[in-house]
């Protein structure tokens, strides 16, 4: 039928987090993103999908919300996130936005699992909220 409107662009910065993630974490999750970006099948994910030089008009119709590496590398920096959990939800739906366009089978989605297969090990990482700063703690 007709192409859908462009959704709203995140983050969202008249409703930013009261309690946003302590910085050791927001230090963790800014790193495993900028790991992310650097392999080899991040290229399509860096940026958010472009329907005019992808030439894909009813994108929008299928994706509700958009999501990429440069969106959430942005959420970490104005602190949009409250838990290492928000982060994982926004680059499970970047994964799921791109098997609902392409199909679960697509070339594209298997890049899409194997960069996710490497953000959920260095998520493996992520300290807990209430870490004790090494520093301080004893
Ligand atoms: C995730 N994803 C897609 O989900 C997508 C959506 C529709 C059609 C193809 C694809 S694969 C894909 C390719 C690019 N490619 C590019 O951005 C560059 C510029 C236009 C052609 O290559 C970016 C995103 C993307």
């Amino acid at each position: 039928s007709k192409p859908a409107p462009k959704p709203i662009v995140e983050p969202d910065m008249n409703n930013l987090p009261e309690h946003p993630m302590p910085a050791h974490q927001k230090k963790h999750a800014a790193m495993t993103i900028k790991a992310v970006k650097r392999l080899k099948d991040a290229g399509p994910f860096l940026k958010p999908v472009d329907i005019v030089k992808l030439n894909i008009p009813f994108y929008y119709n299928y994706v509700k919300r958009p999501m990429d590496l440069s969106t959430m590398e942005k959420k970490i920096q104005v602190d949009a996130y409250e838990t290492p959990k928000q982060l994982t939800e926004d680059f499970n739906l970047m994964v799921n936005n791109c098997y609902a366009f392409n199909g679960k089978n697509s070339v594209i989605s298997q890049m899409a699992r194997n960069i996710q297969a490497s953000f959920e090990k260095h998520m493996l990482h992520m300290p807990p909220k209430d870490a004790p700063a090494e520093a301080t703690r004893r």
